[in-house]
């Protein structure tokens, strides 16, 4: 049986993913069958949130008993198809070839053109900043950060931002990322000043719109502090009130691959400063760079602990790899990270640091250990395997009562966030969908309607004529008559939905940890699965637990944990190599 035939019974491949073998074999009747089980697993691989398909790590992707050929001999033969370009580094790729060999990896061309082109980008803003520091500018920094550089990272941080072009800014929830680059603009405003130079054009933005707007919250909270602590009013003012979903920045609509705004026609902006970095995509993140004008200012927020973007490239781990690497002309962004780990968050909030510190090492007897001694806000049920029996059961439906009895519609969405069940599986008795169908049923009974008073939906699909996008979560509440309507946040007011004109959507009680990114919740249930499952990594417990703000609750056995923390959610990328990481 040949590979590709090995595979297509093997189930894993997607209909696409087989369609492009078929048409390569078409052009080519020659074509070797391990080329065209490559050009089909190079397909499954983006799919799947790589960059590219390893020959050497074909296991790793492909979880069925196949007989793989050895990785050497597998990439002399792509080297040898017509089929497959193997360009230098630095070029561009021959357009007629669908396959691309580099460093041993397959790229669809397109991924491997985003790739270098990302990297390409970055370069282009990689240059030096101009003028010498100025006595005002110092004495600012110095009061925004008393603590001053030595003892503190915030400081170091705003410090290096003044003088660098690019920069990534990680850590963890609470670590004070939003708190610190709102400072440092402030301190770009008063540079720009004493370099008698307008103010800067400022742009916020983050990958979904809850987290655009938990950022621009953010900022505008650190202008009202600062203004109150009479720093200068001017510069304060210069802070935007506003972030948009990098989407809307870039003026990309469903459907269109072309964004409003690109190489041609740079984005009108001096400084960016894109939050929730690990969410952004190798497609976006090339489109978003190469849509900075030449000398502008990037800044990137994000926590490398987190899963990675559900879509091919695990970029801000790649980022921050090229960060880490040794100063050399091939590596432009070296030594441009600050990594801030110093947690800043409410004491009497829940307390997360030893749990979530060693998931984020992969020390599972430590993690279980902070789990089980608890506190804090913290509680583990072990053994667990179902939120809605009775050890739990009150705990998962008791925040949802209340919005059977809101009937104002700021007042029920101020509720939206308040709990939330996670899961790691889609499918299934512990999945998101069945989970979902069972909170529903004991909040609203066998005789609700589809849109009962209280109901929680996801907009599961972009759709810009509604201005709902993935991810947005609504509520639903009679109007006068009885009838159903669904309510979203709005940029002034809440916005109403007649549920059959809705875009694509679902229940909300119960999500995905990876559905759950970017946003936060008072309390998190967080349900992990009976049986180990390959999804079930460090970075999705790491990802699920931090989404919790006062309340969480995990569920699951042991071996769940130990079998997730031995686990990393890796990615095939080209990208670190591109900027100088070994
Ligand atoms: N240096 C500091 N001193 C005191 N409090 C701070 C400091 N830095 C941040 N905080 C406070 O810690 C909290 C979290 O800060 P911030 O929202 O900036 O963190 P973040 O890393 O952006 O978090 P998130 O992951 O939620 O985006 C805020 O209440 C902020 O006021």
């Amino acid at each position: 049986m040949s590979l590709l035939d090995a595979l297509q019974r093997s189930g894993v491949l997607r209909p696409v993913d087989l369609a492009l073998a078929q048409a390569l074999q078409r052009i080519d009747g020659d074509i070797a069958d391990s080329a065209l089980a490559a050009a089909a697993l190079a397909s499954h691989a983006v799919a799947q949130g790589h960059a590219a398909f390893d020959p050497a790590a074909a296991g790793e992707l492909v979880d069925a008993s196949i007989d793989w050929p050895d990785a050497a001999e597998w990439r002399a033969t792509l080297a040898a198809c017509s089929m497959v370009d193997r360009p230098d580094a630095d070029a561009a790729s021959d357009e007629s070839t669908p396959l691309v060999l580099e460093d041993g990896r397959v790229y669809l061309r397109r991924y491997r053109e985003y790739e270098r082109r990302l990297a390409a980008a970055l370069a282009r803003l990689c240059v030096a900043t101009d003028g010498a520091p100025h006595a005002d500018v110092d004495a600012l920094h110095a009061r925004l950060f008393p603590a001053g550089e030595g003892d503190d990272a915030q400081a170091r941080a705003a410090r290096r931002a003044l003088d660098s072009t690019v920069m990534l800014v990680t850590g963890g929830p609470g670590t004070g990322k939003t708190t610190t680059i709102a400072r440092l603009l402030v301190l770009l405003a008063a540079q720009a000043r004493a370099r008698g130079k307008p103010v800067p054009r400022f742009a916020l933005a983050a990958p979904t719109g809850r987290a655009a707007d938990r950022m621009a919250g953010g900022v505008r909270r650190v202008a009202e502090s600062l203004r109150a602590a009479g720093i200068d009013a001017e510069l304060c003012d210069a802070l935007p009130t506003q972030a948009s979903t990098l989407h809307r920045l870039l003026g990309l609509v469903p459907g269109r691959p072309q964004a409003r705004f690109d190489r041609v026609q740079p984005l009108k902006v001096d400084v960016l400063v894109v939050d929730e970095a690990s969410m952004v995509d190798l497609p976006l993140m090339c489109k978003l760079v190469e849509a900075l004008p030449d000398g502008a200012r990037l800044l990137l927020l994000g926590d490398r602990d987190q899963l990675p973007s559900v879509e091919a490239g695990d970029v801000l781990a790649a980022l921050v790899d090229a960060c880490d690497a040794p100063a050399a002309a091939n590596a432009p962004l070296a030594g441009r990270r600050v990594h801030l780990d110093r947690g800043y968050r409410q004491t009497d909030d829940l307390v997360l640091e030893p749990v979530a510190d060693a998931v984020r090492r992969g020390d599972a007897a430590a993690a279980l250990s902070a789990l089980r001694v608890g506190g804090g806000g913290l509680h583990y049920h072990e053994d667990a395997l179902d939120p809605l029996a009775a050890s739990t059961r009150e705990a998962l439906l008791a925040p949802w009562r209340g919005l059977r009895h809101c009937s104002e519609p700021r007042e029920a969405l101020a509720l939206v966030n308040r709990a939330r069940l996670l899961t790691a599986l889609r499918d299934g008795p512990q999945g998101a969908s069945q989970l979902n169908a069972r909170i529903e049923l004991a909040l609203a009974g066998t005789q609700r309607e589809p849109y009962f008073h209280g109901r929680l939906l996801m907009v599961t699909e972009n759709s810009a004529r509604h201005g709902l996008f993935n991810g947005d979560v609504g509520v639903c509440l009679p109007d006068v008559h009885g009838a159903p309507i669904a309510w979203f946040d709005g940029p002034d007011a809440p916005r109403a939905f007649h549920p059959g004109a809705l875009p694509a959507h679902s229940g909300a009680f119960a999500t995905t940890v990876h559905k759950a990114q970017g946003s936060e919740f008072d309390i998190v249930l967080l349900q992990l699965p009976a049986a180990d499952t390959r999804v079930l990594t460090r970075e999705l417990i790491y990802t699920g637990l931090t989404r919790a703000r006062t309340q969480l609750h995990v569920l699951g056995p042991a071996s769940a944990i130990e079998a997730a923390l031995g686990r990393h959610a890796r990615r095939i990328s080209g990208l670190a190599r591109r900027l100088g990481a070994a």
